[in-house]
């Protein structure tokens, strides 16, 4: 079997670069050692990690109790049978539609694990126990990652889990301790905090998410701790123990966190391990990950390309779909689409947070004069109508150029409201974009015109008002067209007329 492009690993890389090529007239092979293609991303990911949250959310009516009180819930007993059978509906809808675009685009799959044999061959060793050799002129390493699983943890695959297990769920915990306040801990233990369980967070460094914006940091922290959430900042889980069948964490310093279940999230490890990379010439550093040129995702071994979260930073599916294309152009000797300058970061956490450009941090340190602006999300109707208690929008500019230099939001619709923020920022647009420009009304977005205006009073000397002016009768006056660009004359925080 010969193929211009194999590709190895069916996630949202490996499938990008698989039509990408196709699409230039290649002949394409995606080799999947998984019963289904889709990788992490559908399988133990982000499809399903976003499934669950939405079905708690929806379930037990968290969107409606800013209206109707703490108390309110859709279904009163949520079980674990609850919160799957979504998950498996929505699988079975990305699965299908990902077998039809490869269907349709002439890609071949192929159902095995792949290791090299030498720089241009792959063997595939099949369910049956059958091998096929791939001969192939360009490939591209798609295999992403796995949980990090250490020896110490005792994992049960029921009350010590990771993040794979956690989705075979057979019972709603009524505690549960995660341990690692990265993206995937924090996800995990908002959901299931919505869902009134008791979570205790164990993060070994003092703060957490060090990539966000501080102020948006603190807000959703403000909010976790409201509703109860423990945290266990500076401590890490040395071993765990059980006891009477429940697992304990035992932490530095002698402290103990008891739970019905533990979620261990303490990072994953590129899943390079069984290819067999010495044979192509290849090598992963300790966390199993490849090196790559970044303009062009080529390996050491040019023919050879690697994408998505087996290359590190940033380990998310949005960009791994992007390199997945950049590697197929350039493997086809087609010109590469620019990269953007800046992508945003989502969290879906409850509530969900996101964030693109520089944070206040970031900007500080290249020594730009700025400024800020905020909106708090219910200040605005549709804030109001909609019940909302929390969230903020914060916007960063500079003062010299008016240039938008970061958003940041926190709270409901955060990950869809961020877009409005990262077409400005990369189109280079400024402050004056949010001011001239008239947002749907009542919506969310509104709160980009409020923040916006927060920053220009700031950044406008107040003037002082002059010797009073006699009133004119109605009607006398000249009336003058007005510049768009003319600066509102309002304060932010004056209620927008209907
Ligand atoms: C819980 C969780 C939540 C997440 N949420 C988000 C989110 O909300 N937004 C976001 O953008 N990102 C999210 N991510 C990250 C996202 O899932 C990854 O960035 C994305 O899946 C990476 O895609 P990939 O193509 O690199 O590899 P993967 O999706 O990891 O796919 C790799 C595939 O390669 C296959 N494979 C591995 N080795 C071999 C081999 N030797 N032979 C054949 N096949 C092989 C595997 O079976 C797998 O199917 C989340 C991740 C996790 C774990
Ligand atoms: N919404 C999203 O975009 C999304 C969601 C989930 C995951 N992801 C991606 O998946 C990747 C992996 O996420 P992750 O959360 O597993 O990894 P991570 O590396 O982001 O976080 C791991 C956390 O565990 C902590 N930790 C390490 N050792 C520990 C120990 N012994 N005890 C306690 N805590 C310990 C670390 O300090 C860190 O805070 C991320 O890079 C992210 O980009 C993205």
């Amino acid at each position: 079997m010969r193929y211009d492009f194999v590709v190895i690993g069916s996630g949202p890389s490996g499938r990008r670069a698989a039509v990408q090529a196709s699409k230039f007239g290649r002949s394409v092979l995606v080799i999947e050692k998984g019963r289904r293609v889709g990788g992490v991303s559908v399988h133990t990911g982000t499809i399903p990690s976003k499934t669950l949250r939405e079905t708690v959310l929806n379930l037990t009516g968290w969107r409606e109790r800013g209206f109707y009180g703490l108390g309110y819930r859709v279904k009163p007993d949520i079980g674990a049978g609850d919160l799957m059978s979504r998950l498996h509906k929505t699988l079975e809808h990305e699965v299908e539609t990902l077998d039809h675009q490869f269907a349709r685009n002439r890609v071949h799959v192929l159902r095995g694990l792949a290791r090299f044999l030498d720089p241009n061959r792959i063997e595939v060793q099949l369910e049956a126990g059958e091998t096929r050799i791939i001969e192939a002129s360009r490939i591209c390493v798609a295999v992403g990652t796995r949980p990090l699983r250490p020896a110490h943890i005792p994992f049960n695959g029921e009350t010590v889990v990771d993040s794979d297990e956690l989705l075979e769920l057979k019972k709603v915990p009524r505690s549960l301790t995660v341990v690692g306040a990265g993206v995937i801990g924090m996800e995990y233990a908002t959901i299931f905090s919505a869902l009134d369980v008791r979570v205790t967070l164990v993060e070994p460094r003092e703060r957490f998410l060090d990539f966000i914006d501080q102020e948006l940091v603190d807000d959703f922290v403000h909010q976790l701790r409201d509703r109860g959430m423990g945290f266990r900042m500076g401590s890490k889980v040395e071993n765990i123990q059980f006891e009477n069948g429940q697992p304990v964490a035992i932490l530095d310093g002698g402290r103990r966190v008891r739970s019905e279940m533990l979620l261990f999230a303490a990072g994953r490890v590129g899943a390079t391990d069984t290819l067999d990379l010495q044979h192509a010439g290849l090598s992963a550093d300790d966390r199993g990950r490849l090196t790559v040129n970044p303009s062009t995702f080529q390996t050491k071994i040019p023919h050879i390309y690697a994408t998505g979260d087996v290359i590190g930073f940033p380990s998310l599916a949005s960009m791994s779909m992007e390199q997945g294309r950049v590697a197929a152009c350039h493997a086809c000797e087609q010109p590469l689409p620019a990269a953007p300058t800046f992508f945003p970061y989502g969290i879906y956490s409850v509530p969900e947070i996101s964030t693109v450009g520089m944070n206040e941090e970031e900007v500080r340190k290249t020594g730009t004069p700025y400024e800020c602006g905020i909106a708090r999300l219910r200040e605005t109707s549709r804030g109001h109508i909609m019940g909302l208690n929390g969230g903020l929008l914060k916007m960063i500019f500079s003062i010299e150029t008016r240039r938008l230099l970061g958003v940041h939001i926190v709270g409901e619709g955060a990950t869809e409201l961020v877009h409005i923020g990262q077409a400005v920022l990369n189109l280079g647009g400024t402050l004056d974009y949010f001011i001239d420009n008239t947002f749907n009304y009542p919506t969310l977005a509104e709160a980009y015109k409020i923040a916006a205006l927060d920053a220009w009073n700031r950044m406008t000397p107040r003037r002082e008002p002059e010797a009073e002016v006699p009133a004119v009768p109605l009607g006398t006056a000249p009336s003058l067209p007005i510049p768009p660009s003319i600066a509102p004359l309002r304060d932010a925080d004056e209620d927008e007329e209907g």
